[in-house]
Formats: C-alpha cells, structure tokens, sequence
C-alpha cells in the first residue's frame, strides 16, 4: 500500500517540490487507513435509487478494488461515466484532502454507484488519510499572487462536526472549506 501511494504521488511531489513533500509523505506513513466494505444486494426497481448517492470521499486517495459487476460512476464534464471493471486492479480517486493540499490543482472526483436487477456487487474502498489530528492546508509552494489559497485548514475533528450537522454529499464538505 505504501508503495502504491509514493508512486502516486511522485506526480504532486515534482509540482510542488521541497520539503513539505516529505512532510506530508510522512505523515500519511504515520496516517489513517479507513476499510470500507459495501455491499448492494440486487435490486428489483434499480430506476428508483441509487447504491450510494454522489460524493466525494474524505481523505487524500482512496485505492478501490471493485468485483466484475459494473456500478461506480465517476462524473465528467457534466456527465455520469462508469468504470468499467478490471481484474486485479485498484481504482484510484483522489480526496477532499489531495484537493486541498493541491491547492485545487487535483480535483477530488464526484462519485455514485448504481444498483441492478440481477447481481450483488461488492466493493472494497480503503480511505487513506493524514493521522486524525493532522492539519490539512494548501502546500505553501503552490500558493502564490497568481494562485492565492483556496481552502481553510481542515482536520479530522472539522469533519465529524460537519457530518453530525449534515450529510457529506455532493461536494459539500470541501464546498464548505473553501476560501473563494
Ligand atoms: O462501491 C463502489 O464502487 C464505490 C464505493 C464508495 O464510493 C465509497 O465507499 O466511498
Ligand atoms: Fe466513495
């Protein structure tokens, strides 16, 4: 796993340089690794619901390992698309967390799953995240006049309180941190 996230993100790491790469390598070595196990029952009126309602997820990657029946649906450019299955192979989204960190730079990716009529899907989501009580911030080297902050400080204990007030949809979470 930890392979998987250094080699993901050497591409953040060669934008932004210097040491608060290291920094926030680190810290994710040191950080949270959340489990998610859905299951989605076949379903006899797929039309009238959806398996999870759109999102995005909390966290800086979450790695996805989906079986061989269809039913993620990223958004693009307006439009539902889904991932087609592959064998063997993690889907990759980027989180609220990548988001802020990249200054906006790295959109984290709206999300819904579908159900159907015929088959149980199961998934497996594994949230990677900065320790609990971590401060998540743009990274100082991709703020400057042109490219001004975006995005609040935001920690774990800022989520649970926006979660106990209102559910994480759409993109509220990250909607609610930002600056402008
Ligand atoms: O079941 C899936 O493919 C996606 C699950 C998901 O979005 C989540 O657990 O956050
Ligand atoms: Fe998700």
């Amino acid at each position: 796993m930890e392979a998987i996230l250094e080699s993901l993100l050497g591409a953040p790491k060669e934008k932004s340089g210097g040491k608060s790469d290291d920094e926030i390598m680190k810290d994710l070595k040191d950080g949270s690794q959340l489990m998610v196990v859905n299951c989605y029952p076949p379903c006899p009126e797929p039309d009238l619901t959806l398996g999870i309602p759109p999102h995005s997820d909390y966290g800086f990657l979450t790695l996805l390992l989906q079986d061989e029946v269809k039913g993620l649906q990223i958004q693009h450019k307006e439009n539902w698309v889904t991932v087609e299955p592959i064998a063997n192979s993690f889907v990759v989204n980027v989180g609220d967390h990548l988001e802020i960190f990249s200054n906006g730079r790295y959109k984290s990716v709206l999300h819904r799953v579908l159900v159907n009529s015929a088959k149980a899907r199961t998934s497996v989501a594994s949230l990677h995240s900065l320790p609990f009580k971590c401060m998540i911030r743009p990274c100082p080297k991709l703020i400057d006049e042109a490219n001004p902050r975006r995005y609040k400080d935001t920690d774990f204990a800022t989520f649970l309180e926006y979660i106990s007030s209102c559910e994480p949809v759409m993109k509220n979470f990250l909607e609610s941190r930002r600056l402008f």
